[in-house]
């Protein structure tokens, strides 16, 4: 293909001296470009040449780093561009995903309406209202070459259009270029690593080592090799390159690079503001389609707090029940069959008082069972059969009757024998303690009523110390008291994470956040597109977890309704910027996941949610404080179970902790946008 004289000398875009680098890595050196109007220039080179590098210069997604860019594009709106990935949305369908690219470049409905019928048309694609996940891949692409087209630009940038298509398909999409640069004098520039098929293009460019090696037309450049094909061109080109390079010219570039990197390349294209109004409702529509058509996700984000909170009210903080005690009752001949006859109230002292005790333990959390002697109840502890072993002496009511009657003058036989010996298993501690605390507190309600049936007063028989009705809280607090207000503000603060890094980095990854930016979006306007969806979410997940915490199950709650929800907001808030920073540090999943659980164990184990930080080691206690989830964690304590308002210090410091984390992550996401030059994936 020929180009044409009378367009020769116009040209559509120039690079002069273009420079980049990433590291150590100096990906373009020195490059030059001449592009004229109207023509098809193919840009060939190997793998990891710096193609991309350059266009994504050309559009403006990184700047040079030295060189000037020069083009008749002004506007972002004026350059149309097709990534190498497809990077649609698979959700939208294809008058959806026209809808929203027409929006971004500031066209109006109408306009939009006309260009979709054309599109179709043109690119023979499927029924305007098909999702995008429905068609084939060879759709999808075309789809995404319309994406590039829509807005009818002077300046096409395609890097690989035609990879992985079929012949045919391949060359359709070369008919329709050679009819935009022919018929709209519309200026192109494809990648293509199938040499041949750029024999097409009106000027082709052979790139190597970050440098053009020629710009000429692909029949020219045969002639001048003496070459029956492209191919065989490159390869020339390519060797008398690598046979006239040396290490000392390669350092001299690099110096001079340096050099001319101490001037910076002006920006060639029109700044249009970091927020419009269009752009930014073309963003959120289309979050919300996004959201829609995501029902397993939208079932996920409410159905995940609504059955997290369920699960954790359902198995969490209810006492053990049933636990057995093994028991060994000397002074019964016929064991606890015995007991049956025995009277339980009275003054009974002349019977064995062993049974009325153990009456008293019968409550949900003991089982007694009966063993003969001391090494069987004690193989019962030792084989998990029993938590613990009760032993009562021969002489043990004769001897507790004269401890009663005698008080200071009962005999040491008396005081000894009337002891009861309890051998427990302490392995469980929370199991442990429990069992302790109802066998003493059953023998102090045995006492005072034998005491009472005998005419004494039933406090001599009990420790002088009495606990009041608390000033906070029950008296029979359960752990899940302690625990709900910290496990509410780790829900509140990983769901709006994990939601805002599974949209993020889908989108940065499929490169779709990148092919917006060119088209124009900001990074403001995503930011707070997704924010005002993500603040909807958490509302919803917020009101789910607290009704079922404080409705449906009985987590103490006597707070102010307003503060706490405004508290788990902008926990979710400071979640959600969380979710930010690791959507922009990390370019996998996997990378994202690693982060999201190694903070989740610390977090939760450092913010007091499930030990007091108080028993922290001293050093951790000094920084744990300062965690995301842990003056938040203690505010919400305060709110709900202590009823304090905002004008309390443990309040209030929790707001400002989640408010200072908001401005903290955002400014950490900020400058690893910066660092790394943009939302882009590797
Ligand atoms: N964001 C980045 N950070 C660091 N290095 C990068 C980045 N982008 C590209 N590179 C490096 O720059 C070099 C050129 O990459 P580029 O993607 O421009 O090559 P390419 O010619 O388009 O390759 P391909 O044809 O395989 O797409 C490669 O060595 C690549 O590793």
């Amino acid at each position: 293909m020929e180009l044409e004289t009378s367009t020769a000398n116009e040209y559509a875009l120039t690079i002069r001296g273009a420079y980049k680098r990433y590291g150590n890595n100096i990906v373009l050196k020195g490059l030059n470009m001449t592009l004229p109007q109207g023509t098809i220039y193919g840009l060939l080179g190997p793998s990891g040449c710096g193609k991309t590098t350059l266009l994504n210069c050309i559009v403006g997604r990184i700047e040079l780093d030295a060189g000037q860019i020069t083009t008749k594009a002004k506007h972002r709106a004026d350059i149309g561009y097709m990534p190498q990935d497809v990077a649609l949305y698979s959700v939208l369908s294809i008058e959806e995903t026209f809808l929203y690219y027409g929006r971004l470049f500031g066209m109006t409905y109408s306009q939009i309406e006309n260009r979709t019928e054309q599109l179709i048309k043109l690119l023979e694609l499927p029924a305007a209202k098909t999702l995008v996940e429905n068609l084939s891949g060879g759709q999808q692409r075309r789809v995404s070459f319309a994406v590039a087209l829509i807005h009818d630009p002077q300046l096409l940038i395609l890097d690989e259009p035609t990879v992985g298509l079929d012949p045919l398909l391949s060359q359709s999409i070369w008919e329709h270029l050679l009819k935009l640069a022919s018929n709209g004098k519309k200026t192109i520039i494809i990648t293509t690593h199938y040499i041949e098929e750029a024999r097409q293009a009106h000027i082709v460019g052979l790139m190597r080592g970050g440098v053009l090696l020629c710009e000429e037309t692909p029949t020219q450049l045969m002639i001048t090799h003496n070459c029956d094909n492209l191919e065989q061109a490159f390869l020339q080109l390519s060797h008398k390159q690598h046979s006239a390079f040396n290490e000392e010219d390669d350092q001299n570039e690099i110096a001079n690079y340096i050099e001319l990197t101490k001037e910076k390349s002006k920006p060639h294209l029109n700044s249009e503001g970091w927020f419009l109004w269009s752009r930014f409702m073309a963003q959120l529509i289309k979050n919300w389609f996004f959201m829609w058509r995501n029902k397993a996700m939208m079932i996920f984000l409410l159905g995940l707090p609504l059955v997290q909170c369920t699960f954790y009210n359902l198995a969490i903080g209810h006492d053990p029940e049933g636990l057995k005690i093994a028991v060994v009752v000397d002074e019964l001949t016929n064991g606890l069959n015995e007991c049956l006859s025995i009277p339980k109230t009275g003054c009974t002292l002349d019977y064995p008082l062993s049974c009325r005790y153990l009456d008293k333990l019968k409550t949900r959390t003991i089982k007694v069972v009966e063993y003969e002697g001391l090494s069987e109840g004690r193989n019962a502890v030792y084989s998990n059969k029993a938590w613990g072993l009760l032993h009562f002496n021969l002489n043990y009511s004769t001897s507790l009757a004269e401890r009663i009657n005698f008080t200071s003058e009962a005999s040491d036989f008396a005081l000894e024998w009337s002891q009861l010996n309890v051998w427990m298993d302490m392995s469980n501690q929370y199991i442990g303690n429990m069992l302790k605390e109802d066998l003493l507190s059953g023998y102090a309600g045995f006492l005072e009523e034998l005491l009472s049936d005998c005419g004494w007063p039933p406090q001599s028989g009990s420790i002088p110390v009495r606990f009041e009705e608390p000033i906070y809280g029950t008296r029979h607090p359960s752990f899940i008291h302690f625990a709900s207000p910290a496990v509410i503000v780790v829900f509140m603060f990983y769901l709006p994470l994990m939601f805002t890094v599974g949209v993020l980095l889908y989108e940065k990854m499929a490169g779709i956040l990148e092919r917006c930016m060119v088209a124009g979006i900001t990074i403001l306007e995503v930011v707070t597109a997704h924010s005002v969806i993500q603040f909807v979410v958490l509302c919803l997940q917020g009101l789910l977890m607290m009704f079922i915490m404080y409705q449906v199950f009985d987590s103490p709650f006597v707070g102010n309704f307003f503060w706490t929800s405004n508290l788990l907001i902008l926990q979710g808030l400071s979640g959600m910027c969380f979710g930010f920073l690791i959507s922009v540090v990390s370019d996998t999943m996997n990378t994202a996941s690693f982060m999201g659980i190694g903070t989740f164990f610390p977090l939760c184990s450092m913010s007091g949610m499930l030990w007091p930080q108080e028993g922290m080691h001293t050093l951790l206690k000094s920084i744990g404080w300062l965690l995301p989830t842990s003056l938040p964690s203690e505010a919400m304590r305060a709110l709900t179970a202590r009823g304090w308002g905002i004008n309390h210090p443990a309040v209030y410091k929790g707001f400002i902790s989640s408010a200072l984390w908001i401005i903290l992550f955002s400014f950490m996401t900020r400058l690893v946008i910066k660092a790394k030059n943009g939302l882009r994936s590797k």
